[in-house]
């Protein structure tokens, strides 16, 4: 196999809801930063047929692999002549608020547009990748950013300093869209200050980050989930400097000063049925 990428996942180090669009979709403001936990695509050309192989942490490897849909939306431009095998593995937790059917999606739009030599702008990829899911053009982007719309209008930030990250997958999964019908836009409780995380980002300040770290999407989450409160007090007590739920959880992040230290948390943390990860932010 010649072409083979790296699919990032994400964490999100504020997440705001600003209101409810008439499709259901809601407008947010967040910033978002990839961090060092990928998946990785192999793509090989074959002629007329697009083949998808999963291994590693458990995902549909059917026409409902995102993988799949990228690769569909893409071939209305190479033709149903163009084909390929992806081999996808998988090492992000699914269903976890890290993003990692959308980054496997952005790597497919990626290595595709590579191995079909149709040279596609990245304005181009972003609007066919908005169609694929909400996080999906920041995850071609990478790197730390602001994320605007329904998260497709994205200002990037200058690179963030290797904070590490410990994360913490409890043993379910939630449903976005679900967490997003059941937020009540009335009562959010504290808001992010975007304009804060962002200058604390660009002073490299860790604790000002750790201070800053807000998701209006926990009031949600963590009220249906209450032992998610547990693990991020668990994270704080284990040494971290400031912990939140990612995306629409339930995946609980604790930052550290660098990797060698989120992996020293991760090796001390005792949360019976966790998978407990260590990473950093890239
Ligand atoms: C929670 C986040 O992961 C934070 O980065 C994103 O906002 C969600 O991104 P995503 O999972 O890529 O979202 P999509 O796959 O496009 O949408 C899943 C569902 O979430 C809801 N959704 C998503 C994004 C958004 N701005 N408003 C929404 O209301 C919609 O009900 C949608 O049906
Ligand atoms: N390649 C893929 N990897 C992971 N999940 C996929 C993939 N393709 C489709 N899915 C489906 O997408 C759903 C969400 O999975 P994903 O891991 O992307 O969630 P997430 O991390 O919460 O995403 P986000 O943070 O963007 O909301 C799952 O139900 C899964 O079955």
């Amino acid at each position: 196999m010649g072409l083979r990428l790296n699919a990032h996942g994400k964490i999100n180090l504020t997440l705001d809801v600003l209101g409810r669009r008439p499709d259901g979709y809601h407008q947010v403001e967040m910033i978002m930063q990839s961090i060092g936990l990928h998946d990785t695509l192999e793509f090989a050309y074959r002629p007329g047929e697009i083949v998808l192989d999963v291994s590693g942490v458990p995902v549909t490897a059917g026409e409902d692999n995102l993988v799949f849909k990228a690769a569909r939306l893409l071939r209305q431009y190479a033709g149903e002549q163009a084909g390929a095998l992806i081999r996808l593995h998988k090492e992000i937790p699914v269903a976890a608020g890290l993003a990692g059917g959308s980054s496997n999606a952005a790597a497919a739009l990626r290595g595709l547009n590579r191995l079909w030599q149709l040279g596609l702008t990245d304005e181009q990829l972003s609007r066919l990748a908005v169609r694929l899911g909400a996080d999906v053009p920041f995850c071609l982007l990478g790197g730390t950013a602001i994320a605007r719309g329904v998260g497709e209008l994205l200002t990037p930030l200058p690179p963030a300093p290797r904070f590490g990250v410990v994360l913490v997958k409890p043993p379910f999964g939630v449903s976005t869209a679900e967490v997003y019908r059941n937020l009540n836009l009335a009562a959010l409780g504290s808001r992010p200050d975007t304009a804060a995380m962002a200058e604390s980002l660009r002073q490299g300040d860790l604790s000002r980050v750790a201070a800053n770290l807000c998701n209006v999407l926990e009031s949600v989450t963590i009220k249906w989930h209450p032992q998610l409160q547990q693990v991020k007090e668990a994270l704080l007590a284990a040494g971290c400097l400031g912990v939140l739920m990612s995306g629409s959880g339930p995946t609980v992040f604790g930052l550290t000063e660098d990797e060698a230290a989120a992996a020293s948390v991760a090796r001390r943390l005792v949360l019976p049925d966790c998978q407990i990860l260590a990473s950093v932010m890239i």
